[in-house]
């Protein structure tokens, strides 16, 4: 797990002992089940603990750099897959809450494995489509989306309850309005890695 472990203190984000045991769980989970239910093409361990594992851990830096609390709050991992980045995210941030949602079953399969294996307490996998979960949350995570207004109109019915969208892309800038929205974009780059991220959080104007 040396590759995490180092990503991770070069760009100041806290993992335990613990924490370095859960992910060795998960990387095994996934690499014995990845191809099979195309989860991930990515198998070998470094690619997993950068692409999949660090990735989502950067979400971490993106909600401080944009002044907003993780901790005690309830997200929801829309379009989970392989579990990013609601997994990595839930290990590491023990006081909240994350549901993953996802309809493929397949996929739900893994993820109850993953929670039961990696014994997450705070994760709760809903095998179902966004548009037909209506609970509350105060943060929608997406990450692997294609275009941020198809994202905003599957969840529009959770953002008018209050929900913020923050949404994982790559290096291209986004410039366009959403209508009825506020759009903040937040860059986050990483030591250690040439990795540059911009993430979106998108709010209902009240
Ligand atoms: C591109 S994958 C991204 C998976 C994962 N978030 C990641 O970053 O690796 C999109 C996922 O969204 C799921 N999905 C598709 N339509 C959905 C919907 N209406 N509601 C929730 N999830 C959906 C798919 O089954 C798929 O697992």
């Amino acid at each position: 797990m040396s590759r995490l472990r180092e990503l991770c203190q070069l760009n100041g984000i806290e993992i335990s002992d613990e924490d370095v045991k859960k992910f060795d769980i998960y990387r095994e989970l996934l690499k014995k089940w990845g191809r099979r239910i195309n989860i991930t093409s990515i198998l070998s361990d470094d690619e997993i603990e950068e692409k999949h594992f660090f990735d989502s851990l950067l979400g971490m830096k993106a909600f401080e750099l944009a002044g907003l609390q993780i901790h005690g709050k309830r997200f929801c991992d829309v379009g989970s897959g392989g579990g990013f980045p609601g997994v990595p995210l839930s290990i590491v941030v023990k006081d909240s809450q994350f549901t993953l949602v996802e309809p493929r079953k397949k996929r739900c399969v893994f993820l109850e494995e993953v929670v039961r294996r990696l014994k997450l307490k705070n994760v709760e996998v809903l095998c179902s489509r966004i548009e037909d979960i209506n609970h509350e949350f105060d943060f929608l995570l997406m990450r692997a989306v294609e275009d941020p207004k198809s994202a905003v109109k599957l969840t529009k019915h959770l953002l008018e309850r209050g929900a913020i969208l923050c949404i994982y892309r790559g290096k291209e800038k986004f410039s366009e309005e959403i209508p009825g929205y506020y759009v903040k974009e937040i860059i986050v780059e990483s030591k250690g890695i040439n990795f540059l991220r911009r993430f979106l959080f998108i709010k209902k104007q009240s």
